[in-house]
């Protein structure tokens, strides 16, 4: 489903960062640990075309996404990627369900309600649905971001720091419903994190990077 080779990045300042070749199979999951600095959010944005690498291949369901110009990218991603951020981002003026609505045209779908209603009973935020994101908790946000990122049913979800700030309760029961649902939708899923927390979760689907 995804595959890194020899996947390099120079910042524009001139420092380069190397990545270790890893593999995921769709329905997979890993873990990518390592210390503040590292590289994680560089890795994940790279993962998610945000970035273009400098060197080396980053393999996407048979497509080598360094050959795709920028709008083929965007529609790409639209199709076949999920993104959580570590901040989440959404639009203040729509409601939960039409944050939902507005991402499902964005990635060329139409609007489907049964889509939207799943997903934010599955993350237990229903009772939201027509109300603004900005009346949620930071909890329920980061649920509505999961949901953001999953509307579109893609074959690669990642996320990045999904349990930062989180106490443990909170923190694994993140993790739960992201492993459920990525298993559930048969989409790989590649989390980016310092959470040493999570590797009891993760086992042997962990990748660690090392301080640059
Ligand atoms: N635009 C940039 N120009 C130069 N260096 C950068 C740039 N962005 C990040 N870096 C440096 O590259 C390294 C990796 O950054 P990155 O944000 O990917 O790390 P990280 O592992 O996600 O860190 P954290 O866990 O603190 O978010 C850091 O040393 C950072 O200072």
């Amino acid at each position: 489903m995804i595959q890194t080779n020899q996947l390099q990045y120079t910042y524009p300042k001139g420092s380069t960062i190397s990545f270790p070749d890893f593999e995921i199979s769709s329905g997979d999951k890993l873990l990518i640990l390592g210390p503040s600095g590292c590289g994680k959010t560089t890795l994940l944005h790279l993962l998610g075309g945000l970035l273009p690498c400098t060197n080396g291949k980053i393999t996407i369901n048979q497509k080598d996404i360094s050959t795709l110009k920028s709008k083929e990218m965007d529609q790409f991603r639209g199709d076949n990627i999920g993104i959580i951020f570590q901040k989440p981002h959404f639009a203040q003026a729509l409601t939960v369900a039409e944050n939902l609505a507005f991402a499902q045209q964005a990635g060329g779908k139409k609007t489907d309600k049964s889509r939207i209603e799943h997903l934010l009973s599955k993350l237990g935020i229903i009772k939201h649905k027509d109300r603004l994101p900005q009346k949620m908790s930071e909890g329920e946000k980061q649920r509505l971001s999961v949901a953001m990122a999953l509307i579109n049913k893609p074959a690669l979800l990642l996320a990045d720091e999904p349990t930062a700030s989180l106490d443990d309760h909170h923190a694994f029961e993140v993790i739960h419903l992201l492993k459920e649902i990525a298993a559930e939708e048969n989409s790989a899923l590649v989390i980016v994190t310092h959470d040493s927390r999570l590797k009891e979760e993760f086992k042997d689907h962990i990748l660690t990077l090392k301080s640059i």
